[in-house]
């Protein structure tokens, strides 16, 4: 059995993390109940009783729970933005290129990725690697997210109309610094040397999410083709239980919604492309709350716990 705290678990990635651990044989679940919940020291025994704790957290009390936890031996998930760049933390995406979901197996401290990058990485990381997209490439994301994305306050924003802050608009880009927290993970964990210009939104629908990187394959190296592209793709998934390719790349494809693989731990990859205009879109379709966080957090930790790596996903 394998203990497992989940700090900040009645938020809303805590609670999506909650649901698939729950009624786990091979699990043994702590959670602090609501009086205890925001405790430091009731949090510091959990952590001291627990074999893997998973943080679903704001940055700042995810960065306090590894404080208190400094000389013990628990091993962490971080599903906050606080460590994805920390060369400390192992990044917790198993895809992301061979042999890491066998450093994940074996790290102390594991950082899941953020929803976004998790789309953005599994399209571009295999094409910079595979040296058809130049790490220098000056690369764009566009993005949509559910409203779940932004947690409670903006679950709230969106359904409650008596909140200082509630919103009755069906879309709204955001991100309108160019500083979005997110870019410096997509850099990084892509090999990219500049870093991409990043668009989010976010769209009246509780959850679902899609990252598209376009392409002009003349920003490309001089080998890339849609087909090579799509080939690169297939190869780095082949055989994934989570991460698919689309085959089918027909160009008069109605519509690819948000809500595609929305309720579930998939990720799905599509190369849609003109060859003759040199024009490619990257699209990638994911939940936030299931690839995009709670989703990738189990899997994380169904590899630190040497269990079957998609117990407990919704595949
Ligand atoms: N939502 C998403 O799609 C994704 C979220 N993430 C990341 O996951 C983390 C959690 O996000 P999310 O679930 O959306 O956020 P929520 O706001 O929904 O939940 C955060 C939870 O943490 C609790 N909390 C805050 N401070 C403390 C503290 N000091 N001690 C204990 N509990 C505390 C909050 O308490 P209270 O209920 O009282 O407010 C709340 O329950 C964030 O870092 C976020 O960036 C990552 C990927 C996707
Ligand atoms: C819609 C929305 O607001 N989304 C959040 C990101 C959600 C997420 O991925 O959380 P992390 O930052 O922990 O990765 C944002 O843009 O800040």
């Amino acid at each position: 059995m394998v203990k497992v705290f989940v700090d900040g678990s009645v938020g809303t990635t805590g609670l999506e993390i909650v649901e698939r651990l729950s009624g786990r044989p091979d699990i043994t679940l702590h959670l602090l109940d609501e009086a205890r919940r925001k405790d430091a020291a009731a949090r510091a025994d959990a952590l001291a009783e627990a074999d893997i704790a998973i943080l679903c957290l704001p940055d700042e009390a995810a960065r306090e729970a590894v404080a208190l936890a400094e000389t013990l031996p628990v091993r962490f998930i971080d599903a906050s933005t606080a460590h994805r760049v920390d060369p400390d933390w192992t990044y917790g995406f198993p895809e992301l290129a061979p042999g890491h979901a066998a450093r994940i197996a074996g790290a102390r401290r594991v950082s899941n990725p953020g929803c976004y990058p998790t789309g953005f990485l599994a399209l571009v990381a295999p094409l910079v690697r595979e040296g058809l997209l130049p790490a220098g490439a000056p690369l764009t994301v566009h993005a949509t997210s559910g409203y779940s994305g932004g947690g409670k306050a903006m679950i709230a924003a969106f359904e409650e109309a008596g909140v200082a802050d509630a919103t009755d608009t069906a879309f709204h880009t955001y991100g309108l610094s160019l500083s979005h927290k997110h870019v410096p993970e997509m850099q990084r964990h892509a090999g990219l040397t500049l870093a991409p210009i990043f668009a989010p939104a976010v769209a009246r629908t509780y959850r679902g999410m899609i990252v598209e990187v376009p392409l002009h394959l003349a920003l490309c190296s001089a080998d890339a083709t849609p087909a090579r592209i799509q080939a690169a793709l297939e190869a780095a998934y082949a055989g994934s239980p989570v991460v698919e390719v689309a085959r089918d790349q027909a160009l008069d494809r109605a519509a690819l919604r948000i809500e595609h693989v929305a309720g579930t731990d998939r990720l799905a990859l599509f190369v849609f492309s003109n060859p003759a205009a040199g024009h490619v879109r990257l699209v990638a379709a994911l939940d936030n709350l299931g690839k995009g966080a709670g989703g990738a957090a189990v899997q994380n930790l169904n590899l630190m716990a040497g269990l079957p790596e998609t117990a407990g996903l919704r595949l």
